[in-house]
């Protein structure tokens, strides 16, 4: 009988370290397309049309992208084993209204600061996915640390939100104003500052070294040299990648195939079924389960783009105007996600603990 449970323990734990195996493998596999993808393309495309380069953005809307969060009201309680009552339903939904609902109203007021926040807050966001990669599915060693995570999380967040600003501040300023333009085109002036050589340059050469030494840090600190490459192939490649690649392309194609192929893994290994799926090596199964628990919320946020697009003082005509639209939607739904998030990261005891 206890040879028994002690055989269902280990049989578990194995399901649940293949699982993780698969994903952190999965997670690899998907970044590495997604920095060679946007390399090869920039260099054999010469200068690639603007509607083109929109074309990942606007897959993102159905595929992975936008989804990606339309699980967050299933995570916390799966990944505390218990079962999604009304009550964390009404939890997660009041968050959304609430958080998302004072940006939204902030975007009318304050469009500039809006944007600003919006720069702000997918740089931690994004920093917070990579955390979460690096720690569990690349397994670093030397992250133990909230202030090294915190290192880590900035030098992550800042590679797409940073780089692209040093290196293509026209196209940089030019998605910029169609955000704040929508709500007021005098707005985006108050941005211009931003995009001045000095502070590009200042921009630049901080956090060229910020990067710089945070790798370095980690090469002294790992006690295993495979993570800690993985981890400077992975910010050495995102830097040439954010450097080379235009950056509506660039962002489209990081947002689908890097960060939300990072957290659909992470909403599936806290999924038991899906954890067994994956475990088994049933890719099928595991992203069925996924496109099924995300599509009703994902059709809920086309819902609020488009009570966005009727509220919005200036009507969007063009594809930059309607691409401008979904970010400012993905701005306000993006708030109360990474609050969701952040709730799982302590959940998982990702900061707190070891
Ligand atoms: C498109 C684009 C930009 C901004 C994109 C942002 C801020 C996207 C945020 C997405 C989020 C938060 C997704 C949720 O996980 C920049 C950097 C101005 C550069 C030009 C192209
Ligand atoms: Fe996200």
């Amino acid at each position: 009988m206890l040879a028994d449970v002690a055989n269902r323990a280990s049989s578990e734990t194995d399901t649940a370290v293949n699982a993780r195996r698969r994903a952190a493998g999965a997670s690899h596999v998907a970044g590495l397309v997604t920095i060679i993808l946007g390399l090869v393309i920039s260099v054999v495309a010469d200068s690639i049309p603007l509607v083109y380069q929109y074309a990942p953005l606007a897959a993102s809307v159905v595929v992975l992208g936008l989804p990606h969060g339309a699980v967050d009201h299933l995570v916390l309680p799966r990944s505390r084993g218990q079962s999604v009552t009304p009550r964390a339903l009404a939890l997660v939904g009041g968050c959304y209204l609430a958080i998302g609902g004072a940006y939204a109203a902030l975007w009318f007021v304050a469009p500039a600061v809006s944007f600003a926040l919006f720069i702000l807050l997918t740089l931690v966001h994004w920093g917070q996915g990579d955390v979460y990669a690096l720690c569990e599915l690349t397994g670093v060693s030397y992250l133990e640390t909230p202030a090294r995570k915190g290192l880590a999380l900035v030098v992550r967040g800042g590679l797409p939100m940073l780089v692209p600003l040093v290196a293509f501040p026209d196209q940089y300023g030019f998605v910029a104003g169609s955000l704040v333009s929508l709500f007021d085109p005098g707005a985006a002036a108050a941005l211009e500052g931003a995009f001045r050589p000095a502070v590009r340059h200042a921009i630049g050469v901080g956090f060229g070294t910020l990067v710089v030494a945070t790798l370095a840090l980690g090469y002294r600190r790992t006690d295993d040299l495979e993570p800690w490459l993985l981890d400077a192939s992975e910010t050495l490649g995102l830097a040439a990648f954010f450097d080379v690649v235009p950056p509506i392309l660039a962002i489209g194609l990081y947002f689908t195939g890097w960060h939300s192929v990072r957290h659909i893994l992470r909403t599936l290994l806290v999924d038991d079924a899906a954890v067994a799926a994956l475990a088994n090596g049933d890719v099928r199964g595991a992203i069925g389960r996924f496109a099924r628990d995300a599509a009703p919320l994902t059709a809920g946020a086309l819902a609020v783009f488009a009570a966005l697009a009727v509220a919005v003082p200036r009507t969007p005509a063009t594809v930059p105007d309607v691409a401008a639209l979904y970010l400012v939607g993905i701005a306000v739904l993006t708030l109360p996600h990474v609050v969701i998030v952040a709730l799982l990261d302590l959940e998982q005891g990702l900061w707190t603990g070891q």
